[in-house]
């Protein structure tokens, strides 16, 4: 199932996604927030961490299975949301679904998907779906999205929480002048499109992608209407976590929306270790952002992840060749995650920990 000479490594998806998509949807997934300094931050951090490998341990076995949430799965390589995956191929999210239930791995389904979250969950019922959902000004679109995710068979719910405006892409303004790509079609929000196609104008007054009023009672609430567990993604900070913990919170996402929101916070896996010292004990942490290689998901292990996500590398997968092309993707990382496990001296996860890594004010100077 490996890709073919053209895609041995993840970059040559996103070089395979720059020459192929329309320019609008191209710049849509690449870009970053204003200047882009997060955005860049978040790969560059992860190529200044050093390994320090440990050898004769016996690793001619290695197990990559893990437990998210009490659930087993096969690669502590999960999907991170990434909104109108139609726009990559007509596979859509349905091909990341078929994908991600093939490595019965964790997929997390945007709620602005070109399918409909009941389509993309019918698509393949193996690995774990759960469902984002933004804090909706109006409770009522948020109730009904935490109904039809349970409905559907997710198994948890994640809010963005990073999420209260939409941040500014200059190069998307450059391109087009608007938010998001004009074809884009939105399936579980049938009021706002006409034949599917989203009307940004009315969706962003009316629905909008996050309520700027939100609080912690928000969470509360949320809670209050689901027995599935919550996951917030986009923290990134101590404090923060620490109140996630204090509103009983499942887990956390360390996640800075792949440098699409506030330009200028820290790369995530700058801010993992403190994060994951601080609530680790408590509740799950994952992190995504950047996360491009094996050498990538070792380092975020050893830092206190318990799963890494990735959002961009999907979607190039998706427009390399539909649901093959994000199986492709898969494969490569786990295949890079097990060497390298092998060759730092780690037969399984729970091998993985901070003892493979240079300690940070070393290697933060490279
Ligand atoms: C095109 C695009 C769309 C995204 N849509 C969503 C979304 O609907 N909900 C969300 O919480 N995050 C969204 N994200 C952020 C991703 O979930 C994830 O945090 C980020 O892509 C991880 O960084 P990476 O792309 O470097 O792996 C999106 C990111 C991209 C690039
Ligand atoms: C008008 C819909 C905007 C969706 C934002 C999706 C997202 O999180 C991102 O593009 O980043």
């Amino acid at each position: 199932m490996a890709a073919d000479a053209h895609c041995v490594c993840l970059d040559d998806f996103e070089k395979y996604a720059e020459k192929h998509l329309s320019l609008m949807t191209w710049i849509y997934y690449c870009s970053g927030a204003d200047g882009e300094t997060t955005l860049k931050e978040n790969r560059r951090s992860f190529r200044r961490i050093r390994l320090k490998p440990r050898v004769l341990r016996d690793v001619s076995t290695r197990d990559l299975k893990t437990t998210i949430l009490g659930r087993e799965i096969d690669i502590p390589i999960c999907i991170s949301p990434t909104a109108f995956q139609g726009l990559a191929h007509p596979d859509a999210e349905a091909g990341t679904s078929r994908a991600s239930g093939t490595f019965n791995t964790c997929m997390i389904l945007s709620s602005v998907s070109s399918l409909s979250l009941e389509d993309i969950c019918c698509a393949h019922s193996g690995g774990t779906k759960w469902m984002d959902i933004y804090v909706w000004p109006n409770p009522r679109v948020t109730k009904d999205m935490v109904q039809r995710a349970e409905q559907a068979g997710c198994k948890g719910i994640v809010v963005s929480v990073d999420i209260c405006q939409v941040g500014f892409k200059r190069r998307m303004a450059y391109v087009a002048g608007d938010i998001v790509p004009r074809n884009a079609i939105i399936a579980n929000f049938d009021k706002y499109c006409k034949n599917g196609i989203m009307n940004e104008t009315t969706f962003l007054d009316e629905v909008k992608c996050g309520d700027p009023s939100a609080t912690w009672a928000d969470i509360d609430w949320i809670k209050s209407i689901t027995k599935l567990p919550i996951i917030l993604k986009g923290i990134m900070t101590v404090e923060d976590a620490l109140i996630a913990v204090e509103h009983k919170v499942n887990a956390i996402m360390v996640s800075n929306h792949g440098g699409r929101q506030l330009d200028g916070v820290p790369a995530t896996i700058d801010v993992l270790a403190e994060i994951s010292k601080a609530v680790g004990d408590k509740i799950e942490v994952y992190m995504d952002g950047g996360v491009r290689t094996g050498t990538d998901v070792l380092k975020a292990l050893a830092l206190g992840a318990r799963a890494v996500f990735i959002g961009r590398p999907v979607i190039y997968g998706l427009a390399y060749k539909g649901e093959e092309g994000v199986k492709n993707v898969l494969q490569i990382l786990k295949d890079e995650l097990s060497l390298a496990m092998a060759l730092s001296g780690c037969r399984t996860i729970k091998d993985i920990n901070e003892s493979i890594v240079m300690e940070k004010n070393l290697y933060c100077r490279l």
